[in-house]
């Protein structure tokens, strides 16, 4: 796993927030959760692109901040046609909150994706979600043991992405493995992923290129569910990532700026 050394100074910054970000009281369990894979199918069936769409207030390569009321948004992105919905509760960079999320998920019947930034299994517990993200960069492999990798001069990762995954699904939750390199894939098919996000946003530099996903994709076992992330701004791009292999989009900015229920019609007619 690459040293967070290597990652932009935002994206530090959002890790360093994260290892301070105290975890849920007490332990969650989810016997209701939505079932993403089954969302993607039923998108297909009735003929419309799965696309998660992404409640995101603000971000750092964003300026300003929506005000708008993340319910009001996520109900427009429903009746737009999304299979499922994303939202932020990382409240530092992104103005998000665990609130947000339990206010989204009581307002929809579709699933919710929780997006933070998870590096300890106690974070978790912080609201019931039927998806969480997490992020295989960020957490490790089970290779090297914590006190080895305390001793390196790199700050040490989050826990182990293995652990991490069994540890949500024990609570009831799908999990979201993403990936940025084949050797993430790999990482995260020997950790068990079932459901998979190649994020075309590099988190070293920031800069978004939809070539990741067409890179890495093949990498993705046949029977995973395979998501493109991030960088999808046109009907063209989403075209694009799905002749590529991607049964499923997770689109942020590109839904949030203008009209959310119009902007994710678009996506799912592309
Ligand atoms: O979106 C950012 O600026 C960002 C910066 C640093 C780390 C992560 C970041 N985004 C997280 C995401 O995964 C995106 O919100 C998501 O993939 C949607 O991306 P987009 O459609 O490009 O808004």
């Amino acid at each position: 796993m690459d040293s967070t050394n290597e990652m932009a100074p935002a994206v530090r910054s959002i890790l360093d927030a994260a290892r301070e970000r105290p975890g849920g009281g007490s332990r969650v369990a989810v016997d209701d959760a939505r079932d993403l894979p089954a969302a993607f199918a039923a998108a297909e069936a009735d003929g419309r692109i799965p696309v998660v769409a992404e409640v995101k207030p603000t971000s750092p390569t964003t300026t300003g901040e929506s005000d708008h009321d993340p319910v009001e948004l996520a109900e427009e992105m429903v009746a737009g046609g999304a299979a499922a919905l994303s939202v932020l509760t990382e409240p530092e960079h992104f103005g998000g909150s665990v609130e947000n999320y339990e206010r989204v998920r009581a307002a929809v019947d579709v699933p919710v994706l929780r997006k933070d930034f998870l590096v300890k299994e106690s974070q978790l517990d912080a609201v019931e979600a039927d998806v969480v993200l997490l992020i295989a960069r960020f957490l490790g492999d089970g290779r090297e043991s914590k006190d080895s990798r305390a001793n390196q001069v790199a700050e040490p990762p989050g826990d182990d992405l293995e652990p991490m995954i069994e540890a949500a699904r024990e609570r009831g939750m799908q999990v979201l493995v993403e990936v940025h390199t084949e050797a993430e894939v790999e990482q995260a098919v020997d950790a068990g992923a079932e459901i998979i996000g190649v994020n075309n946003r590099d988190l070293a530099a920031l800069e978004v290129d939809l070539g990741t996903f067409e890179e890495v994709a093949p990498a993705v076992p046949e029977e995973a569910t395979l998501l493109a992330e991030s960088g999808i701004s046109t009907p063209a791009n989403a075209r694009r990532m799905r002749e590529a292999g991607a049964d499923g989009l997770l689109i942020g900015t590109a839904i949030m700026d203008g009209d959310p229920r119009e902007n994710t019609t678009r996506f799912i007619n592309a």
